[in-house]
């Protein structure tokens, strides 16, 4: 769907992007995982046309008028209209449908109420966050590019946003979304690209390329710290929280075993940072 090869960018400052190839496929949820400043948006921009690329090859396999659509950076909104007057200009301009029936259902795609009637300048960061998807869907584009959707997020904004992307993923659209925090595009990608200082320096299967780094678990349950099966593994203990360390392939057991011990786990979250992504490649 798009195949963008050995992309570089220069600015006054020094290279943003240098050799990045990158491939985005319908349905697939694409994270772009980098530090500030490793060149992200340099690389959206350049993927929707808005920066030229000192060198490289961008290709897109669409028929539509509108192959690609994108939030960069923030949702450019006008604050002083409601989410139904900000869809119908944004689709005017964009020459699609603005009738009311074709407005209010850009709105119930991306599940913003059809009877907010006061302006966007109210809205929190997650409606204004899907009030920008939908103007980006006008016109139905196969590719949809978000840039750090999930900053300024509540944990509920985050998971019904997660919730939102894959859906659209789920109609076969191709999604690349950035961020610098592992946790949410863990929970939402199928594909990782790692970026550090304009390099791509990892990629993979979401999964694939995590489980073989997790090493740290945080389990939370009543007493926890007090279960004899996880004492061997403990790496700190807090009340009704512990931090073990162990291999993805231990943690079935071990949850099995601390279940059996007659602790009601009721969450374990791996824990990975960005830097153990970028360490192994950049040495
Ligand atoms: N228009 C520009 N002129 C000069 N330098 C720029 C410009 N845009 C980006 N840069 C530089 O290019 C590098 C990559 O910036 P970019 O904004 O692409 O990174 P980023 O990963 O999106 O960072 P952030 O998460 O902070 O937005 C940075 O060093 C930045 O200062």
């Amino acid at each position: 769907m798009l195949q963008a090869t050995d992309l570089n960018k220069s600015y006054k400052s020094g290279k943003a992007l240098h050799n990045f190839s990158i491939q985005l496929k319908s349905g697939v949820i694409a994270g772009l995982l980098g530090r500030n400043g490793a060149g992200k948006t340099t690389l959206f921009k350049i993927l929707c046309g808005l920066v030229t690329p000192d060198h490289g090859t961008l290709a897109i396999a669409s028929k539509r008028a509108k192959p690609i659509g994108a939030v960069i950076e923030q949702p450019g909104l006008y604050s002083y209209l409601t989410a139904y007057e900000n869809l119908k200009i944004f689709a005017q301009i964009q020459k699609a449908p603005a009738d009311l029936k074709s407005v209010e259902g850009y709105l119930e795609s991306v599940g913003l109420p059809l009877n907010r009637k006061d302006p966007v300048r109210n809205f929190s960061m997650g409606m204004k966050q899907r009030l920008g998807i939908a103007i980006a869907l006008l016109n139905d584009p196969e590719i949809l590019i978000l840039d750090e959707p999930f900053s300024g997020l509540d944990p509920t904004g985050v998971a019904s946003l997660i919730k939102l992307i894959k859906e659209l993923a789920a109609q076969d659209i191709a999604i690349l979304l950035s961020s610098h925090l592992m946790t949410e595009l863990q929970k939402c990608c199928d594909y990782l690209y790692v970026i550090d200082g304009g390099i791509l320096v990892n990629e993979g299967e979401t999964n694939t390329l995590l489980d073989g780094l997790i090493s740290v678990y945080t389990l939370t349950a009543t007493n926890i710290q007090a279960c004899a099966v996880l004492q061997p593994y403990l790496l700190t203990t807090e009340k009704n929280t512990v931090s073990i360390t162990c291999s993805s392939e231990q943690i079935p057991a071990i949850l099995q075993n601390v279940l059996e011990e007659g602790f009601a786990v009721t969450s374990c979250v791996p824990n990975i940072t960005l830097e153990q992504l970028v360490i192994p490649l950049a040495k």
